[in-house]
């Protein structure tokens, strides 16, 4: 028998936010598991409960109810093991620093040695392919940079678990394409975890082992689908597989029914 090793459990989490109008229910009941050095996909029609979802998974946010299990342990604020990148990069990077600072922070305070801790900013900036760029300030970068900033600030901390929300819903189609490829190739070299959410279908399958569908909110997961699509995946001769059309379609399928439902 294959021995899974689910390193992250989410078991029935429940999420109402208390507004002055009265409760929202954001999330209705929803457990998984993810395995080690998967890279798993939640995608769901707006207002479903995706960024809710991946705050509580973040430790960000307490859930109303249930639990979130990291290496047997309970979740119960940001893990060290985990970091976190979110769509609006221009609001995540400091604009008074430069951008090798701005990768520096996070590891001030887990690397002491000081010319330790600049190689491995380097290095990781030299990953992003912006090494030549470390000088100079975020404001002074184009969008698809500003994220590789965010991308390698996030690497450089060496995180276990890596928790993305659209990372890329704001760049034009070449730098998510470029962005995408060099997510897949950063999560192949490292084994890490990601949890990755999207609006787009085709990003899913791209990227995705398996992909989450969820329903409206009060959400629950109404579909999951496994991509199961050879790597290293290639923008042009990957989506031309049939595999990639058979996921593409169940998972259109169930967003098509939940927005009907
Ligand atoms: N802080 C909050 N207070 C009250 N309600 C909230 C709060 N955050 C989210 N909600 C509500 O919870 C529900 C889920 O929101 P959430 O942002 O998690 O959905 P989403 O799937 O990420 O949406 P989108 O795809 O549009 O970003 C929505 O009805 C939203 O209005």
């Amino acid at each position: 028998m294959v021995q899974l090793d689910n390193m992250l459990e989410v078991h029935h989490i429940k999420k109402h936010y208390q507004t002055k109008n009265g409760p929202v229910y954001a999330i209705g009941d929803i457990s998984f598991k993810v395995e080690k050095s998967e890279f798993l996909v939640i995608v769901g029609s707006s207002g479903a409960g995706k960024t809710t979802l991946l705050r509580i998974l973040a430790g960000l946010i307490e859930p109303t109810s249930g639990e979130i299990v990291f290496r047997g342990q309970p979740v119960v604020g940001p893990p060290r093991a985990f970091a976190v990148v979110f769509q609006d990069y221009v609001r995540s990077l400091y604009p008074w620093f430069s951008v090798h600072r701005n990768v520096e922070l996070p590891l001030v305070n887990l690397i002491s040695d000081r010319a330790e801790r600049r190689s491995l900013v380097d290095q990781m900036l030299e990953r992003v392919g912006l090494r030549s760029q470390a000088h100079k300030h975020p404001q002074e970068l184009s969008g698809g940079q500003q994220q590789r900033v965010a991308i390698a600030r996030a690497l450089a901390y060496r995180p276990e678990v890596l928790i993305m929300d659209e990372p890329f819903a704001s760049l034009d189609a070449q730098t998510r394409s470029d962005l995408e490829d060099l997510m897949l190739q950063l999560k192949r070299d490292s084994g890490m975890t990601v949890i990755f959410v999207t609006h787009d279908v085709d990003e899913a399958v791209y990227m995705g082992d398996r992909i989450l569908v969820l329903s409206r909110s009060p959400s629950t997961i109404a579909t999951t689908v496994a991509t199961s699509l050879p790597l290293p995946r290639d923008q042009i001769t990957t989506k031309a597989l049939p595999a990639f059309s058979a996921a593409r379609t169940a998972v259109l399928t169930a967003i098509r029914e939940q927005s009907s439902a």
